[in-house]
């Protein structure tokens, strides 16, 4: 990631900061990407896509950061203004200064585009870990392990397993099920359902551990905000195989719902790797799903 050191007396002055600058009239947010990056750095933007919004308040003024992932571009970044340039890699990224509101920008960064969650039965756990094994080896790094109807101790081997897994492919796993469960197993997130989200009693209290959430409209959504975890899966999007006739948000009540929700959002319902681009479009972190991206 490339930043960048805001002037001393400008607002926020002093902060590392992703490079950007404010729209100017009658542009389009593409546009004072492409102008500002032109401007600080002198690189011609080739490739880029929406990330995050994110609102926030400081004592003396209100922002909206629309943050994009540039991932092509022509030219070496230069700092045209003067102002001191770092790369840095995702783990060093905690250790600058930067202004409060990029916060959610940073679990964006970290966070993949896709979230697997594992099918919830499973008659045979070879033939699961399997699976697992096809999905992470082929680069799947986040796992929602969600799995229902085992005896207990059939359910911790299992949990223990995908976990084992899913470090050894460098994919991170988050138990949607008892906090015990997650413990026990060492997964690196607890996944909240709506009775764990309402009894959440603040993220700070299970410091280490990744939270998601599931919601399903705007009060929960305000919920998983106000309780801190670090994202959510907002469903469902679209009609899905299982609940053919459930009612659905649609892109344009998702997108509605996510424009100004600041952390990441997985788009989940009827997902599969070709609506990718279109979460993006819409706002979305990304996708989630079972049976569109489960390798059976
Ligand atoms: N570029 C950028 N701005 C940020 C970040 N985080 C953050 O709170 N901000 C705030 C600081 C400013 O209030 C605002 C960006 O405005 P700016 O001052 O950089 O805009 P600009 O380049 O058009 O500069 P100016 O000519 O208007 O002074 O957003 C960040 O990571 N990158």
């Amino acid at each position: 990631m490339l930043l960048a050191q805001r002037r001393a007396d400008s607002h926020q002055g002093g902060l590392w900061e992703f490079p950007g600058g404010k729209v100017e009239s009658g542009e389009s947010v593409r546009e004072a990407l492409d102008r500002e990056l032109k401007e600080e750095l002198g690189i011609e933007v080739q490739d880029a896509r929406p990330l995050i919004r994110v609102p926030h308040a400081y004592a003396d003024c209100r922002v909206l950061l629309d943050t994009w992932l540039v991932s092509r571009w022509q030219g070496e970044p230069r700092g045209l203004e003067g102002q001191p340039l770092a790369w840095v890699s995702m783990g060093e990224l905690t250790d600058r200064s930067m202004p409060a509101a990029d916060m959610p920008i940073l679990d964006a960064i970290r966070l993949p585009d896709t979230c697997l969650i594992t099918p919830p039965s499973v008659a045979d756990a070879t033939r699961f870990l399997q699976a697992l094994r096809k999905a992470v080896s082929n680069g799947v790094s986040l796992v929602q392990f969600r799995v229902f109807g085992l005896a207990e101790n059939d359910l911790e081997d299992l949990a223990l397993a995908s976990r084992r897994l899913c470090e050894e492919f460098g994919a991170k796993m988050l138990v949607n099920g008892p906090l015990e469960l997650a413990l026990k197993s060492g997964a690196h997130g607890w996944h909240l359902n709506r009775r764990h989200l309402r009894s959440l009693k603040s993220s700070r209290d299970y410091a280490g551990l990744l939270l998601g959430a599931s919601c399903h409209d705007a009060e929960e959504l305000a919920l998983a905000r106000e309780k801190g975890v670090h994202f959510v899966l907002l469903s469902p999007v679209l009609p899905t195989a299982s609940h053919p006739d459930a009612e659905v948000l649609g892109w344009k009540g998702f997108s509605d719902l996510v424009a100004e929700f600041p952390l990441p959002v997985y788009a989940l319902g009827g997902m599969n790797a070709s609506l990718l681009e279109h979460s993006w479009r819409a706002g979305a972190q990304g996708i989630a799903g079972i049976r569109g991206l489960w390798p059976d």
